[in-house]
C-alpha cells in the first residue's frame, strides 16, 4: 500500500531513525499545545480560543469520537485519494480553511500557507481578513488552486473591486461567510484585550483597493482609526439577508458557495440564491457558544442538498479518521482551520506542509486499512455511532 501521499509516512520514519525528527508533531490533537510553548498567550487565545465556555469547540471533537469507523478486511486496496469537487479534479478532498490575519502568528502569514498549500497541491481558501493583500497571496500561491472567501462589503463599488481583483489574481471559486456578522463573545481576546483587526492587521485587501481608499478623507497610512471604522462597518454589520447573494451570484462567473451552514433549510436557501456548494461550519465553535457541532449538523444538510450542491465541512478535522467520518456522513470534501495555523506558528512553511501533508499521509493509509479503494466508495456502513 504505497499510495500518493502515504510515501510520507515512511520518509518520517527515516527521517526520525537518522535524527531529524519532524518540524512538529504529526498528531493532529497535539499541535495546540504545541503551539502554546512558542505563541505569546494573546494570539495563542485568539487562535485556540471559541467562544463562550468553550462548549461547542469542544462540541466539534467530541462529535467525531461518537462515530467510529468499521473496516473491512483482504480487500486488495490500492487507496485513492483523488477526487473531483465543482467539475474540477482535485488531489484530495482536504481543502485549507480560510483564516485571517495570519502574520499574528508569523511574519510571513498567509504568504507561507500560500508556498505551502502549492507544494502539496491543495487548494488554499484565502480569508477576506488576510494579512497581505489577495494578489500577494496570489503571487505566494503561484499555479496552485485558490478560493477566495469573502465577508461581503455593503457598499456594492468596493465589492465589485474586490471581485474584480480576485479573479485577475486567479481565484477559481468564491466563499461568502455568513456566520460572522460581527465576532462572537470570545472570553479569551476580552481578558488579554487582544484585537488584531483594531490595528489594522487583516486589512491589507480593503486598504490596497482604490475604490475603498477613495471613500477615505486620509489614506489609512495617515489617519488609521479612521480607516480601520470603515473597514469594520464595511465588512461587518448583523443586517444582512440572502438577498445580498443575488449582488455576488450576477457578479461571479464561477463556482460560489456559502459558509457557515448548520440548518437543512439554511442550505435550501443558499442553494435558492444561486449557490454551488455550501460549507457546513460553526466557525470552529468561534461564533456561538452551545450551538451544535458541524458533524452533527452535515447528515441533514447532505440529504437536503448534497445531490445538487459541493457539501463541505469544518470544524473539528484534525486527523486522517476525522476526513473519512465527515466524507462517510455525506460531505465531498473537508477544510483544516487552526491545525495548519499551529503549523505555520511552529515553523513557517515547513511547518504547514508537515501539517497537510501528515492530514493526508493519514487519510490515505487510514482509507486503505478501512478496505476502500476511493474516498467515494466512503459511506454510512463504515461508521458505527456511540449510543446511536
Ligand atoms: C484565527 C482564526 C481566524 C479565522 N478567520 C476566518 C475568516 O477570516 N473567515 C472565515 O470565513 N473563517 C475564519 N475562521 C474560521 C475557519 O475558516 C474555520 O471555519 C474554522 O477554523 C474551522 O475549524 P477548525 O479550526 O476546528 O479546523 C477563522 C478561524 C480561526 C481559528
Ligand atoms: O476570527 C475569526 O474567526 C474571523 O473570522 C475574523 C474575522 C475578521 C477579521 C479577522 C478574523
Amino acid at each position: 500500500m504505497s499510495g500518493t501521499f502515504s510515501t510520507y509516512q515512511g520518509k518520517l520514519l527515516r527521517d526520525a531513525a537518522a535524527g531529524h525528527p519532524p518540524p512538529c508533531p504529526c498528531d493532529g490533537t497535539e499541535l495546540e499545545d504545541a503551539a502554546a510553548k512558542v505563541l505569546a498567550p494573546g494570539p495563542f487565545g485568539y487562535v485556540a480560543g471559541g467562544a463562550g465556555s468553550g462548549d461547542t469547540l469542544r462540541a466539534n471533537r467530541a462529535a467525531f469520537a461518537r462515530y467510529r469507523l468499521v473496516p473491512r478486511m483482504l480487500r486488495k486496496t490500492q487507496p485513492e485519494l483523488r477526487t473531483s469537487l465543482l467539475g474540477k479534479e482535485m488531489a484530495a478532498p482536504v481543502l485549507l480553511a480560510p483564516i485571517g490575519v495570519q502574520s499574528i502568528v508569523h511574519p510571513e502569514g498567509e504568504l507561507a500557507v500560500a508556498r505551502a498549500a502549492a507544494e502539496t497541491g491543495v487548494t488554499m481558501i484565502v480569508a477576506s481578513p488576510a494579512s497581505y493583500s489577495l494578489e500577494e497571496v496570489a503571487a505566494a500561491n503561484g499555479d496552485g488552486d485558490r478560493w477566495y472567501q469573502l465577508y461581503q462589503p455593503d457598499d456594492p463599488e468596493v465589492c465589485l473591486s474586490i471581485l474584480d481583483r480576485a479573479k485577475r489574481a486567479g481565484f477559481t471559486a468564491l466563499v461568502v461567510t455568513v456566520d460572522t456578522p460581527r465576532f462572537g463573545w470570545r472570553p479569551s481576546d476580552l481578558d488579554q484585550g487582544f484585537a488584531p483587526t483594531l490595528r489594522g492587521i487583516g486589512a491589507a485587501t480593503a486598504f490596497s483597493d482604490p475604490v475603498f481608499r477613495a471613500r477615505l478623507a486620509q489614506p489609512p497610512e495617515q489617519d488609521l482609526d479612521a480607516a480601520v471604522r470603515l473597514w469594520q462597518q464595511m465588512f461587518t454589520g448583523t443586517g444582512r439577508s440572502w438577498d445580498e447573494l443575488a449582488f455576488l451570484r450576477a457578479n461571479w462567473a464561477g463556482p460560489l458557495l456559502v459558509k457557515g451552514i448548520l440548518h437543512a433549510d439554511d442550505a435550501r436557501a443558499a442553494r435558492d440564491a444561486g449557490a454551488d456548494g455550501v460549507v457546513v461550519s460553526n466557525h470552529g465553535g468561534r461564533q456561538i457558544d452551545g450551538a451544535l457541532a458541524a458533524l452533527d449538523a452535515l447528515p441533514a444538510v447532505a440529504k437536503a442538498v448534497g445531490d445538487e450542491l459541493a457539501v463541505l465541512l469544518d470544524s473539528g478535522v484534525r486527523t486522517g479518521s476525522d476526513v473519512l467520518k465527515a466524507l462517510a456522513l455525506g460531505a465531498d470534501a473537508v477544510a483544516v482551520g487552526r491545525p495548519y495555523l499551529y503549523g505555520l506558528a511552529l515553523n513557517g512553511q515547513s511547518g504547514v506542509g508537515h501539517v497537510i501533508r501528515s492530514v493526508l499521509a493519514d487519510a490515505e493509509v487510514t482509507l486503505g486499512l478501512l478496505g476502500a479503494e476511493t474516498v467515494l466508495d466512503l459511506g454510512e456502513r463504515h461508521l458505527h455511532k456511540i449510543g446511536g
